[in-house]
């Protein structure tokens, strides 16, 4: 069975004193959890701290973006080998928000997603549907080329260690869920496209659910055969609501 996986993804939010309170807050509500993964993605300023509060939990840390060269005149951007210098095991790649507001492309996320494997840094790959691509019945379609692109390249073992995001775009922020019947089938289609060119992977690799999860939906979009855990924006900002979270899914994992 696939491993759910609860990740926070904070965006620009906190400065480094937050972030270290609400780590050592989430440590003690979450010290009983072993059957879900749990991560907290945060702006390379809190990185650290994170990491550091984190320890002695089962907690893994991510970035929220990288840029795909190692070193070098690429002022702002950090490099998945300095990620993986500081252990920090994940790197959000690709969120809708860096695509839409950062205008970044399918290529980049493919560059991106080589350079993290390449130094032992777990992708989250972001795709999603805008609400008229959904409208015009392009969802399949959209996902499945962002998917097919960020996974050019890879192989089979490392697809199966990968984490997707299915984050609909009209459901980011917006207090509006896909519905969990509805997450599920689209996250089967992804899951099934993979399969064509990784037929090993495909049962392996886990795929999240984001866009609105709250501590209210959590448990019918957990009970879903398909989804495997969520990226979880606003609510992963408190403690109470991200630890909220966390246990139901244990709950449902049991
Ligand atoms: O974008 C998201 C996670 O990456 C989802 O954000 P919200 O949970 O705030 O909708």
């Amino acid at each position: 069975m696939r491993k759910p996986f609860i990740c926070g993804n904070w965006k620009m939010n906190k400065n480094v004193d937050e972030a270290e309170k609400m780590i050592n807050n989430l440590k003690a509500k979450v010290k009983d959890v072993d059957n879900v993964e749990m991560g907290i993605c945060s702006t390379a300023l809190c990185l650290t701290t994170v990491k550091e509060a984190a320890q002695g939990s089962e907690l893994v840390t991510g970035a929220e973006n990288i840029y795909w060269k190692d070193s070098g005149a690429y002022t702002g951007e950090i490099s998945a080998k300095m990620l993986a210098a500081s252990d920090i095991e994940y790197t959000i790649v690709g969120h809708s928000e860096r695509r839409e507001i950062f205008g970044e492309s399918d290529y980049e996320v493919n560059k991106k997603v080589l350079s993290a494997l390449a130094h032992g840094v777990k992708p989250i790959i972001c795709v999603g549907e805008t609400l008229e691509e959904r409208k015009a019945e392009q969802i399949e379609a959209k996902v499945n080329f962002q998917v097919d692109s960020a996974l050019a390249g890879l192989t089979e073992a490392e697809v199966a260690d990968l984490v997707i995001a299915y984050e609909p775009i009209w459901a980011i922020g917006t207090g509006e869920t896909a519905s969990a019947e509805e997450a599920n089938r689209v996250i089967g289609i992804i899951r099934e496209n993979i399969r064509k060119e990784y037929p090993e992977a495909a049962d392996k690799v886990r795929i999240q659910y984001g866009g609105s999860v709250k501590p209210h939906n959590v448990e019918e979009i957990m009970a879903q055969p398909e989804i495997d855990g969520a990226l979880v924006g606003g609510a992963s900002l408190e403690a109470e609501s991200f630890s909220e979270i966390i246990l139901k899914t244990a709950k449902i994992y049991k």
